[in-house]
């Protein structure tokens, strides 16, 4: 079997999610916002939500992987384990004397246990307890309660860390601290689980080697017929972008990247907070989103071409890409104060199951009821808990694999 995304709305047949787990208790007022939620949240109703997601998912005949499971099948590897340490415990993160005390006991854990830890994170006394450690300035000037590893809260936003586009997959490079450890999670699975390690795909970036050049999934979307719209966003950088369209172009997979230029801001910090894709040439999209600058990016020799296009030409540059003469752009009427809080809360953040058919949170109800009425089949999940985070559907899938949409 072989994995492969060619569009945003194809039959999805295998998503990976992340179930939030003990990770969400390490969440207070103090630290919510270096670890980029909102609010604090209560972890069994979030399960709960979750749950309904993934059950929506399956009940569609969709195959759920769990992030939690596929990393903990990924540390029996000792190759996989070893990098993971590595890149987690060391004299950076650590300083030295800790690194080597932690190192040792992480290596001795169960599989699963270690997984747990890495994405729950641990506090000094929790380490402590386990292996004492006298001489290690860097634990002497923590307190009891303070983390030294932290917990990974956004590994529930599966989108952003990884993300397939057409038969390959983005390891990505993430804008904020709270979030790198992740990729160093994913790039072990995806080198040495035997899921993927027994397969032949191409990694269009190969994750923490990436360093500065950002691209975060929640700014990808794979639009079909070859081509990819971009964010350059407050997370995914033109440098990012750059050499993601080169990896591609050289791949011959894909003719052209639309990078889209937004405002860098956290209420819409990736593209999928203010725009998906619900069907064939139709999007859903936050009415003050208004026209964006668009850059077209083309293969073009051994370099690519690259044109700019006017904000007034943004629908047109995307349907052209799509081989249409335009799109259809469903905004749900209402004020911007409506308009604003929808979109706070990911009215515009629809995952599709197939052509039509899109996941969102039920609390929308405006931007629910516009997309039923213009034929798009809703199918609503709870979402108070884990909409604390500022992520949807969109932004808690990674789609591995889905059907070609079927030619009109
Ligand atoms: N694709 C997305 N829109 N992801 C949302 C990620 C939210 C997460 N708390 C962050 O700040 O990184």
């Amino acid at each position: 079997m072989s994995f492969s995304v060619d569009s945003e709305i194809g039959r999805l047949r295998q998503v990976i999610l992340h179930r939030p787990g003990r990770e969400m208790l390490r969440l207070t007022p103090q630290n919510k916002d270096s670890l980029l939620f909102d609010d604090v949240l209560w972890l069994e109703r979030a399960q709960q939500e979750h749950d309904q997601l993934a059950r929506t998912l399956t009940d569609r005949g969709v195959e759920v992987l769990y992030l939690g499971d596929l990393l903990a099948q990924t540390l029996e590897v000792a190759e996989a384990r070893d990098f993971v340490l590595a890149n987690t415990f060391n004299e950076n993160t650590c300083g030295p004397r800790a690194a080597e005390a932690l190192h040792g006991l992480m290596q001795g854990l169960p599989a699963a246990e270690l997984a747990e830890i890495l994405v729950a994170g641990a506090t000094r006394r929790e380490l402590q307890e386990r292996v004492p450690v006298a001489d290690s300035l860097v634990l002497s000037l923590l307190e009891d309660d303070d983390l030294l590893l932290a917990p990974l809260t956004n590994h529930l936003f599966t989108r952003d860390t990884s993300c397939w586009v057409y038969g390959g997959v983005s390891i990505n490079s993430m804008t904020k601290q709270a979030r790198r450890r992740e990729t160093v999670n994913y790039q072990a699975i995806y080198r040495w689980h035997p899921f993927f390690a027994d397969q032949e795909f191409p990694v269009w970036s190969e994750g923490l080697a990436a360093g500065p050049a950002t691209v975060e999934g929640g700014d990808v979307e794979v639009i079909g017929n070859g081509a990819v719209l971009v964010g350059v966003s407050e997370r995914t950088c033109p440098q990012g972008v750059e050499r993601l369209a080169s990896r591609l172009f050289t791949s011959g997979e894909v003719s052209q990247v639309i990078a889209v230029e937004m405002s860098r801001n956290r209420a819409q910090m990736h593209l999928d907070t203010v725009m998906t894709m619900v069907d064939v040439g139709t999007f859903v999209k936050y009415a003050d989103l208004g026209m964006l600058p668009t850059v077209t990016l083309r293969p073009d020799g051994a370099g690519m071409s690259v044109t700019r296009h006017a904000p007034e030409d943004m629908h047109r540059v995307i349907a052209q890409a799509l081989g249409l003469d335009d799109l259809k752009v469903l905004t749900t009427p209402q004020d911007s104060l409506a308009a604003a809080r929808e979109q706070w809360d990911d009215g515009c953040n629809t995952l599709a199951v197939s052509p039509g058919v899109v996941v969102t949170y039920e609390r929308n109800v405006a931007t629910n009821d516009y997309l039923a009425s213009n034929g798009i089949e809703v199918l609503p999940v709870p979402g108070s808990e884990l909409g604390r985070g500022r992520g949807g559907p969109h932004c808690m899938s990674c789609p591995v694999l889905r059907d070609p949409v079927p030619a009109l």
